[in-house]
C-alpha cells in the first residue's frame, strides 16, 4: 500500500485535470453516470471498477476519444471538454492504450522518437524518407529517446524491430515513447494487461520512480494490487457512478466497494 507521501501530491496541491458532472449515454445505457473527480499536481491517481463499470468510458473522456453527453473536463483550468485527441496530447496529455499501439516495422529507437513534439516527427518521418539523413533536431530526439529507453531498461534493444519485440517489452516501450513528449500528466489504460509478476512489478516500480519525480499519472487497471501499491488516491466506479474515493485504505474497507467486488455481483471479482 502507498504509504510515503509524494509532497508534490499534497492535498492542497493544485488540480490539474478535473472531470465534472461527466456523463456519457450510449442510446439507453449511462456508461457514466455524473461522475466528478479531480487529479491534483504530483498525485497518482487509479481508477478502478468491476466489468463494465465505466473505467474505459471515462478514460475516452478524458483523453477525447469519445465525447461527454453532458458535463466537463478541465486541463490545467482550460475547459477541454470539445477539444479534440490531438490538441489535448499537444497540451501535455499523454497516454497508452489498452492494446500496445506501436510501427513493429520501425526500430525501438525510431518508435520513441515518434512520441516527440509533433513538429519534430514531421521531420523526423521526413528525413526517414529522405534516406535517413538526420538533422540537430533529429540527434537531440534521439539522445533523449536513448535516456528514455535507458530508463525502462531497453537500451540494448534501441536497433531492434519492434514487431521482434515481446508485449511486456513494447508496452515499456509505449512508456518511453509516451514520456518523450514531456507530458503534464500521464493517462494509462490497463499497463499491466498482459505482464507476467516480474515485468509487471518493474512497471510498477518505474511508474512510482516517474510519480516519485513529480509526475502526474492517472490509471485504469483491473490489477487492484498494483493500484494500490502505485496510488495516493483511487476513485471506484460501478454501474458508472463513483461509489468511493479515498486512499487504499479507505476505498478497501468502504462497505459499497466491498459489495461491488464480492457482492451479488461476485461474478467480476477476480478483477
Ligand atoms: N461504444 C459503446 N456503445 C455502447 N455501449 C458501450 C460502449 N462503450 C461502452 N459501453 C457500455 O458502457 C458500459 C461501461 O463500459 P466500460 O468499457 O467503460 O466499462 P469498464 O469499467 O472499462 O469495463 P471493463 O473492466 O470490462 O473494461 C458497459 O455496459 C459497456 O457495455
Amino acid at each position: 500500500m502507498r504509504t510515503q507521501a509524494n509532497p508534490r501530491a499534497a492535498i492542497d496541491a493544485p488540480v490539474l485535470m478535473s472531470v465534472q458532472r461527466g456523463v456519457k449515454r450510449f442510446g439507453g445505457l449511462c456508461a457514466v453516470d455524473n461522475v466528478s473527480f479531480d487529479v491534483r499536481e504530483g498525485e497518482a491517481v487509479g481508477l478502478i471498477g468491476p466489468n463494465g463499470a465505466g473505467k474505459s468510458t471515462t478514460f475516452n473522456l478524458i483523453t477525447g476519444v469519445d465525447g461527454l453527453t453532458s458535463g466537463d473536463v478541465f486541463y490545467k483550468g482550460a475547459r477541454i471538454t470539445g477539444t479534440p485527441l490531438h490538441r489535448r496530447s499537444a497540451m501535455g496529455m499523454a497516454r497508452t492504450f489498452q492494446i500496445v499501439r506501436l510501427f513493429g516495422g520501425l526500430t525501438v529507437l525510431e518508435n520513441v522518437m515518434l512520441g516527440f513534439h509533433p513538429a519534430l516527427v514531421d521531420g523526423f518521418l521526413a528525413s526517414l524518407l529522405r534516406m535517413r539523413r538526420v538533422a540537430a533536431d533529429e540527434r537531440r530526439c534521439a539522445a533523449r529517446a536513448m535516456e528514455l529507453l535507458q530508463f525502462v531498461g531497453l537500451a540494448q534493444r534501441a536497433h531492434d524491430l519492434v514487431a521482434h519485440l515481446p508485449h511486456g517489452q513494447q508496452r515499456l516501450i509505449e512508456i518511453a515513447r509516451a514520456l518523450a513528449s514531456e507530458p503534464g500528466i500521464l493517462l494509462l489504460d490497463e499497463p499491466a494487461a498482459g505482464l507476467n509478476d516480474e515485468e509487471t512489478a518493474a512497471l510498477g516500480r518505474m511508474l512510482r520512480q516517474l510519480n516519485d519525480d513529480g509526475l502526474t499519472i492517472l490509471i485504469v487497471e483491473h490489477d487492484i494490487g498494483f493500484i494500490m501499491n502505485l496510488c495516493h488516491r483511487i476513485v471506484v466506479l460501478d454501474h458508472g457512478a463513483k461509489i468511493a474515493e479515498g486512499d487504499a485504505a479507505t476505498v478497501q474497507s468502504d462497505p459499497k466497494v466491498i459489495e461491488a467486488y464480492l457482492g451479488v455481483r461476485g461474478a467480476h471479482a477476480q478483477h
